[in-house]
């Protein structure tokens, strides 16, 4: 189990005379074990892996049948409700607990409406052979009900209170669809907490992203983030290499930063973000990907900045962050809206942000945080509706 160490002296004052005390308290030596996720976190990561497995059988032959659009617009593919039905599913039966409750993205109501029948059939039989090539439940074929239950399940609240699921079956549904980046992102929170995050990232190579150097794991893709609070961050690949620790970008230099952010410019004010790198004095161009493999990556080290600044009246949901956000900072990083504020996942389905949300390492933060604040300013002087 792991356990944090926290160190302190301690001096004694006299009530009388406010003098300190002629002796010291020795050295003392905390240990606060931590609260112990690992049946959790072994069941998160079985429950991604599996989605990752049904996802990228979809990728490979995505059909156009295959793909809808949602009320907002958005897409939303056979692989996105495959794979929260899976999770939930998965999630279910290693846990065994009454009180399962889970925050996810998707619903069934498209799916039970005439036309979608042989698109929920679809469904049902991409979740059935994913969970028989596990081969580790013994389960009696699936119904399409089954099915649409599993989904809805992720319709909880979420809130300050217990213990949540937090589930993105799909981050990134447009890179999925473009065949790029994409990664189902579950996490756990706790009183209002995230205690544990795993993302797997199908596509995501598992040598550093934009590094010029020839790498022997160049050309192999697939890898599994996982962390737990208090025990760090851990990569490895989603064949089922043994987990290896990763650590955030070290630098303290921002010309040798380079910085992440959305494909989609539609997700992300792609101007602001480069007004920010120029007041950093960041040289290096963005690195434009889809998905919480951004906070991957950042995780590991590839890049040192994460910057994003929806356009006005978008509203932030706790699953596109929960997961990514403590793969970054359990690997040393830190995570914040652009007020400097810690991310608050405790208020339900949605974040209240001050503007945007941007990652770096502990060094970097003070000077990205003004470089925020100076561009923001100049771009409300500019455009006074920002
Ligand atoms: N107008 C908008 N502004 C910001 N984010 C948006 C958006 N429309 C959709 N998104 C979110 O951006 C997520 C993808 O993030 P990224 O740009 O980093 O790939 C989407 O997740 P899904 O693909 O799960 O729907 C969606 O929740
Ligand atoms: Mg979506
Ligand atoms: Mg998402
Ligand atoms: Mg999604």
């Amino acid at each position: 189990m792991a356990s944090t160490v926290l160190s302190f002296s301690c001096q004694l004052f006299s009530s009388k005379t406010r003098k300190p005390l002629s002796f010291f308290f020795p050295r003392k030596t905390l240990y606060i074990a931590s609260m112990g996720y690992e049946k959790e976190l072994i069941a998160a990561k079985k429950a991604a892996s599996l989605a990752a497995r049904l996802c990228q059988k979809v990728q490979k032959a995505l059909l156009q049948s295959d793909v809808q659009s949602k009320s907002d617009k958005s897409p939303v593919t056979v692989a996105d409700y495959g794979s929260q039905a899976l999770v939930s599913f998965v999630l279910r039966r290693e846990l065994l607990t009454d009180s399962f409750s889970l925050v996810a993205e998707e619903d069934s109501a498209d799916l039970r409406t005439d036309g979608a029948q042989e698109t929920l059939e679809r469904i049902t039989k991409l979740v059935s052979d994913t969970l028989s090539s596990d081969g580790s439940y013994d389960i009696s074929p699936l119904s399409r009900e089954d099915v649409l239950t599993a989904i809805d399940s992720g319709k909880s609240e979420g809130g300050p209170n217990g213990r949540h699921w937090v589930l993105d079956p799909i981050d990134g549904t447009k890179g999925f669809l473009r065949g790029d980046q994409y990664a189902i992102a579950l996490g756990l929170l706790d009183e209002g907490k995230v205690v544990l995050g795993v993302l797997a990232c199908p596509n995501l190579p598992l040598a550093p992203i934009g590094s010029t150097q020839q790498h022997s794991l160049q050309n192999q893709v697939g890898c599994l983030f996982s962390a737990e609070i208090g025990a760090g961050t851990h990569m490895q690949s989603l064949d089922g290499s043994s987990p290896t620790k990763v650590h955030v970008n070290s630098t303290e230099n921002p010309e040798d930063a380079s910085f992440f952010e959305s494909f989609e410019a539609a997700h992300s004010l792609h101007d602001l973000s480069s007004s920010i790198a120029m007041k950093l004095g960041v040289h290096a161009p963005p690195v434009r990907i889809d998905s919480q493999a951004k906070y991957g990556a950042l995780a590991r080290g590839d890049g040192a900045i994460y910057l994003r600044f929806p356009h006005k009246g978008y509203r932030e949901k706790i699953w596109d962050h929960a997961a990514g956000c403590i793969v970054v900072t359990e690997a040393g990083g830190i995570v914040t809206d652009a007020g400097g504020n810690p991310l608050d996942f405790s208020k339900g389905r949605f974040l209240d942000l001050d503007t945007g949300i941007i990652v770096t390492n502990q060094k970097l933060m003070p000077l990205l945080l003004k470089a925020v604040r100076d561009a923001i300013s100049e771009k409300s002087q500019a455009t006074p509706s920002l």
